[in-house]
């Protein structure tokens, strides 16, 4: 059976999109999507996101497999992504400019912008260490600005849930992080039963921070939609950023607020169509 997809990105961080709205489970296995993300023998990609009919109440259902065939709870790029792909296959008979998505981790809604962006709600981060999780501290209490050893030095990190687990750790220059070798010992490590997603940042000013990110299941990527908002939330929490900034990716800059009036997150950015293809 050939099924079709669509490969999109989001600011470099790219994915296969399949339009699974007909049946509750993926139409794609772990082991295949492992397949497909391959850049050499695949297609080439960070993730492969499934579109699936919504429960709860939601619109549409997304799933994502990494690149390693793990699933991770959501993915802030692929939610625009997800977006674009829906109006697309909805097309003529496309009701409304704003979807309610349900993911593993929480309802998010993005929302095509006049302009082309993707606009997502991505919900409240939740910042106790048991729901990070981690076991740097007790489960009830946050974790900002903990030292923590990787790779024979001491870091402070800041953990965020943004529906998937986030660890952020605030450098000088983010060009001297030899993120291929430290980013999969912060991946790994004993105090993240879940494995983790690492944010590097160097605050320019407080509304432009500059990023590179170690991703679980899929390692260095050009962009991370949740890295980025979890980035924001850590500054903020640590006095060294405004509740609204440019976050600059190796892939292009996103915009996140972290509104004051309902404690949710918003981020803003592209979702850009690459091709369609039919895999046998
Ligand atoms: N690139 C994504 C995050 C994808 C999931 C991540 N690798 C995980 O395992 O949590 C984003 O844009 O948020």
């Amino acid at each position: 059976m050939a099924i079709e997809f669509t490969k999109y990105h989001g600011l470099g961080n790219d994915f296969i999109l399949i339009d699974n709205r007909s049946s509750s489970e993926p139409v794609i296995t772990p082991e295949q999507a492992v397949k497909l993300c391959d850049r050499h023998f695949g297609i080439g990609a960070d993730g492969v996101i499934f579109a699936l009919p919504g429960e709860n109440g939601t619109d549409y259902t997304m799933r994502i497999f990494n690149s390693d065939g793990s699933e991770p709870e959501m993915c802030g790029n692929g939610i625009r992504c997800l977006g674009a792909f829906l109006a697309d296959l909805e097309g003529d008979a496309k009701k409304s400019d704003q979807y309610r998505i349900h993911t593993l981790g929480g309802v998010m809604t993005p929302q095509l912008m006049p302009d082309g962006q993707v606009k997502v709600d991505m919900g409240i981060p939740r910042l106790l260490a048991g729901e990070i999780p981690t076991t740097i501290n007790p489960a009830n209490e946050k974790v900002i600005n903990q030292p923590l050893e990787v790779a024979g030095k001491t870091w402070d990190v800041t953990c965020v849930n943004m529906g998937n687990p986030h660890c952020i750790t605030f450098v000088e220059d983010v060009a001297t992080i030899p993120l291929e070798v430290i980013g999969p010992q912060f991946e790994h490590h004993p105090v993240f039963p879940q494995r983790i997603n690492t944010e590097f940042i160097q605050v320019v000013r407080p509304d432009y921070v500059k990023m590179r990110v170690w991703e679980r299941g899929a390692g260095i990527t050009l962009a991370c939609g949740t890295g980025a908002c979890a980035s924001l939330v850590a500054g903020v929490l640590t006095q060294r950023c405004d509740r609204k900034a440019t976050v600059e990716l190796p892939g292009g800059p996103l915009l996140i607020e972290w509104s004051q009036i309902d404690q949710r997150l918003y981020m803003t950015g592209p979702a850009e169509r690459v091709f369609t293809g039919k895999i046998d």
